[in-house]
């Protein structure tokens, strides 16, 4: 899954078929591209394209004064549009116009959240509207292929919504299902993987096994990613709302582990009380433009990582030295420098201000030192869970050779060497690569390397230099996997093929690639590492026909 500009969110909005991140400065989902939301390990912030989904997708937020009125579902999604609107009556599609209301049935949850039905036969993208109710909407937006519509009233309600426990629902972007059951959720997720394997890869009976879910399904998130800006004296940390540059608070995020909250709480008032410039207020060239925290759930350990344009921040020493006693379980401290106007958060050079220069985390037996760079599943406790069913559907006795493509820093791989003869890990973010291979010695992991590149370039090299490994396991970014990458997999033919995916569209796409090629799927496993967003993350055992 990977971070975009909402940490790890979900928060694209649509451009037609095109998604892009607005008021970037910088999710998923998950595996996140929540994003998940999403995470990169470079803190991506632009959700990718998703190649080729559906057109249309999450509605940007209403605005303010609708939010205030709520609406008669009780939820955060709609409030009467000012005016009058009028009811349509047109037989045709086409003829609706911006302001028509029009009433829809909700056929089924989109990968953003948002409800779709149908009118005329054309498709109706309305946030905050549920699979199989009646909701009243108002037309926000008619395009050749879709129709985007403001939900004002929930006619018939689904059993399965709720009243969002966050205040800052609807608004915040960070979540896009809060407003479902926990039950519901994981059902309308388990229905996304199965249309999308329908869709993409052709296949109405792929075995999807029960969905894998939380006992408590908050407080999940290891790490936060926010933006800053002032109001008054005070610094707001928060994630850009909706469809615009505006940044909302989201002070106590249920979906953040407590201790990221404490910590996000202690940064602020820490720059608060030292006037630290934020980026670009007053002219600062070298402000804090983006607080990073993450927490070791096992090792308590707290990175904080503070990113400027500058490769000195002002009053550096006194803010190290506040830091430090405002946060008396923090491990390491550091700048990273991205004085680039990118969509990317993370510039490429680190410095450790105070502290080390990784931090420690567990993971089973397994410990593993970060950098501030270095993506880390974001759900600690799911990951668990994704890994064990990666070791399943790797099926290893012991004299195996593995590729672990996507690496990071060498997590998957490190879990399954213990029951491989070699791993191979390829990773195109060299930091992570440096930690992956201290984690292979810490770790005690000598059949396991670590190598920088892209695995659409290295796989073909290693093909072309005669390796024939027999498990490939692929965890990708939510654009899915290279065409140079698959073609090369169907050409040294490993035996077992083991996606991890966070997009099911392109998990599907792809997986459509390896069929046609010789493969089938023995099951999908989805697995909830996002609770409350609409992120879905699954493993897909995949195994050669011959075999
Ligand atoms: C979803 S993460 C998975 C990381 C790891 N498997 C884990 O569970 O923590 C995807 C990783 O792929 C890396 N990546 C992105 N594009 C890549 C490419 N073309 N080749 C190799 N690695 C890439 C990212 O830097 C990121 O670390």
């Amino acid at each position: 899954m990977n971070e975009q500009k909402r940490p790890g969110k979900g928060n694209a909005t649509y451009k037609g078929s095109q998604r892009g991140v607005k008021g970037s400065a910088g999710r998923s989902g998950g595996r996140e591209e929540i994003r998940r939301g999403n995470d990169t390990a470079a803190g991506t912030v632009r959700a990718p394209k998703d190649r080729g989904d559906r057109p249309g997708g999450l509605l940007a937020a209403p605005q303010e004064a609708d939010r205030r009125k709520g609406h008669a579902a009780g939820g955060r999604f709609g409030g009467k549009p000012a005016g009058r609107p009028k009811a349509a009556s047109h037989g045709n599609a086409e003829e609706l116009r911006s302001g028509d209301r029009i009433v829809v049935t909700i056929k089924r949850l989109g990968i953003n959240g948002e409800g779709i039905g149908y009118y005329r036969r054309k498709a109706v993208f309305i946030d905050g509207a549920l699979p199989d109710e009646v909701v009243k909407a108002e037309v926000t937006e008619t395009q050749p292929k879709f129709i985007k519509a403001q939900l004002t009233e929930v006619e018939k309600r689904s059993p399965d919504r709720i009243e969002p426990p966050c205040p800052v629902f609807g608004s915040c972007g960070g979540c896009q299902i809060q407003h479902i059951s926990y039950e519901g959720q994981l059902r309308a997720k388990t229905e996304l993987v199965r249309e999308a394997f329908a869709r993409y890869a052709e296949l109405a009976d792929v075995k999807i096994k029960p969905m894998l879910g939380m006992e408590h399904p908050w407080d999940y998130r290891n790490k936060a990613q926010l933006q800053l800006k002032r109001q008054g004296r005070e610094v707001i940390a928060g994630l850009y709302e909706a469809g615009s540059h505006d940044i909302v608070d989201i002070s106590g995020c249920p979906i953040q582990h407590p201790e990221v909250n404490r910590a996000v709480e202690q940064v602020k008032s820490v720059l608060e009380e030292l006037e630290i410039p934020l980026h670009k207020e007053n002219g600062a060239k070298d402000g804090v433009r983006t607080i990073v925290v993450r927490h070791g759930f096992q090792s308590g350990h707290l990175q904080v990582t503070l990113i400027s344009a500058g490769s000195r921040l002002p009053r550096q020493d006194d803010l190290v030295q506040r830091l430090r006693l405002a946060l008396p379980g923090v491990t390491g401290i550091a700048l990273n420098v991205n004085p680039r106007k990118t969509p990317l958060i993370f510039g490429e050079r680190t410095i450790t201000l105070w502290g080390e220069d990784t931090m420690e985390e567990s993971l089973g037996d397994l410990h593993f030192s970060l950098s501030p760079r270095a993506f880390f599943q974001l759900n600690p406790l799911q990951t668990v869970k994704l890994y064990e069913s990666v070791r399943t559907a790797a099926g290893l006795t012991g004299r195996e050779t593995v590729v672990d493509a996507y690496c990071g820093t060498g997590t998957i791989g490190l879990w399954l060497a213990p029951y491989a003869r070699e791993v191979r890990g390829i990773e195109s973010i060299p930091e992570a690569v440096e930690d992956a291979k201290q984690n292979a010695i810490r770790n005690g992991r000598a059949n396991a390397s670590f190598h920088t590149g892209a695995a659409e370039e290295l796989l073909p090299r290693w093909a072309k230099s005669g390796l024939t490994p027999d498990v490939i396991v692929a965890d990708p970014p939510r654009t899915g996997l290279d065409a140079r990458f698959l073609e090369a997999v169907l050409r040294v033919k490993p035996e077992k093929f083991v996606y991890v995916s966070c997009n099911p569209s392109t998990l599907a796409k792809d997986c459509k690639v390896l069929l046609d090629g010789g493969y089938q799927i023995q099951w999908v496993q989805p697995v909830d590492m996002f609770p409350q967003t609409s992120h879905v993350e699954c493993v897909v055992g995949i195994c050669r026909v011959d075999t």
